[in-house]
C-alpha cells in the first residue's frame, strides 16, 4: 500500500515538474519572430509556400505578434503615408475638431488626445475613471472604406493637406490586399484551403488609424497605468502596424505578465492577431496584450521629453455581416457561441470611447 502511494506521489511530483519545465520554456521561448514574407508570395513550390504558413501560425500560436519583413509594400509608400499622417497632425485644433470622430457605427474622423482610453475593461465606469486619471498620449485619425453607403470619412479640405485623400485610399487599398495574403498563409497553416477566408474578409470593413504621439514630459507617462496608449488587444482579425524608429511599443509575454519591447525593426511590419481571429480560431491563434509606453531613454537618462512618435495601424476586419463561429480545425468544442462581427466591433468601440 505505501509502495503504491509513494509510486503516485513520485508520479505526481515527475508530472508537476514537467509541467512547470514547459512552462519555462514557454515563458522564455516567447518573442516577436522575423517571418520573409517574400517565401510565401513568390514561392517555386507548395512545400515552400506551407513553410512559412506554417511558421507564421506557429508564431501566432505562441506569442500572436510577428515581424513581417518581403511584405512586397515598397519603402516609398510608407514613407509618404507617414509624411501625409504628419501633415494632417500639423493642422490646428479647430481645423482637426472640425472632422471629429462621432460615432462608433462610423468609425471614422479626428480623435484628440485624451478622447479614446484603450484596456481590457468592458465596464464603462471603470473606463470613464481610467480616462480621467490615465488617459491615452495619443491623438489619431481613422478611415474606413470611402465606398461605405452609410457612413462617410472625414476628410480635410484639399488645400490643407494636399494628396491626403489619395494617399490614404491607396495605402487602404495596399493594406487590404496584404491582409488577403496574409489570410492565406494562415488558412493554410491551419490546414484549411488557401481561400477559406476569401469571401469573408472581401468588403474592406477594416480602420486605417494615423496615430501621433505629441511629446510630452517624462514624467507623465510615470506612475500606474500611465502610458501612451494603455495596455490593450486589437478587436478584429489582423492588424498591420507601421512604426517609426522611436520605440515604445511593448508586448505582454502572457506566460509572465512581463512586457517585451518591440523594438522597430526598419522595413518590416509589425502584425498582430485581434481578439476576433482569436475567437475565430477557439484561442488556438493567440490575440497578446500590448501598449505604448515612453521610448528608452537617452544613455544618459536626463532626458526629460520623450521624443513624439508616429504610427499607422491598419486593422482588419471580417466582412460586417460575416458570422464569427468556431473554424475547421480548432478544438472539438467551440468555447464561444457564435457572433456577427459587426455587432462585436461596434460594441468594442463603444465601449472604449469618450
Ligand atoms: O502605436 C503603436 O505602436 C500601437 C498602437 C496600437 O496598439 C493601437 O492603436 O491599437
Ligand atoms: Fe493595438
Amino acid at each position: 500500500m505505501l509502495h503504491v502511494r509513494a509510486r503516485l506521489y513520485a508520479r505526481l511530483v515527475a508530472q508537476k515538474t514537467r509541467g512547470l519545465a514547459t512552462a519555462a520554456r514557454d515563458a522564455q521561448s516567447f518573442h516577436i519572430p522575423v517571418i520573409n514574407f517574400a517565401k510565401f508570395r513568390t514561392a517555386n513550390s507548395d512545400v515552400e509556400r506551407r513553410q512559412t504558413a506554417n511558421d507564421i501560425v506557429t508564431a501566432f500560436k505562441q506569442s500572436g505578434f510577428i515581424y513581417l519583413e518581403g511584405h512586397g509594400i515598397p519603402s516609398t509608400t510608407v514613407k509618404t503615408a507617414f509624411e501625409k499622417s504628419a501633415e494632417f497632425f500639423r493642422l490646428s485644433p479647430e481645423t482637426k475638431d472640425a472632422l471629429a470622430w462621432e460615432d462608433p457605427r462610423s468609425n471614422r474622423g479626428y480623435v484628440k488626445v485624451g478622447r479614446e482610453r484603450v484596456t481590457q475593461s468592458s465596464d464603462p465606469a471603470e473606463i470613464a475613471s481610467l480616462r480621467e486619471k490615465a488617459p491615452d498620449f495619443k491623438e489619431t485619425m481613422e478611415i474606413g472604406r470611402d465606398w461605405d453607403s452609410v457612413w462617410q470619412n472625414q476628410w480635410p479640405r484639399e488645400p490643407d493637406v494636399p494628396i491626403f485623400k489619395q494617399t490614404m485610399l491607396d495605402f487602404f487599398q495596399t493594406c487590404h490586399e496584404l491582409h488577403t495574403e496574409v489570410m492565406c498563409s494562415i488558412a493554410l497553416g491551419l490546414d484549411l484551403k488557401e481561400s477559406f477566408f476569401d469571401d469573408k474578409i472581401n468588403e474592406q470593413c477594416h480602420n486605417l488609424r494615423l496615430l501621433s504621439y505629441p511629446s510630452i514630459k517624462r514624467s507623465l507617462l510615470d506612475g500606474e497605468g500611465k502610458a501612451r496608449a494603455g495596455a490593450h488587444s486589437d478587436y478584429g482579425t489582423l492588424t498591420l502596424l507601421f512604426q517609426d524608429l522611436v520605440g515604445g511599443l511593448e508586448v505582454r509575454n502572457p506566460h509572465t505578465g512581463e512586457f517585451l519591447p518591440a523594438t522597430p525593426i526598419p522595413g518590416t511590419i509589425v502584425v498582430n492577431v485581434g481578439d476576433l481571429l482569436a475567437r475565430w480560431s477557439n484561442d488556438v491563434l493567440r490575440s497578446t496584450l500590448h501598449r505604448v509606453v515612453a521610448p528608452p531613454a537617452n544613455i544618459n537618462g536626463n532626458d526629460v521629453l520623450t521624443p513624439a512618435r508616429q504610427s499607422i495601424a491598419f486593422f482588419c476586419n471580417p466582412n460586417f455581416s460575416a458570422e464569427i463561429s468556431c473554424l475547421p480545425n480548432c478544438g472539438k468544442e467551440a468555447k464561444y457561441p457564435p457572433i456577427n462581427t459587426e455587432t462585436y466591433i461596434v460594441g468594442r468601440l463603444a465601449a472604449t470611447y469618450d
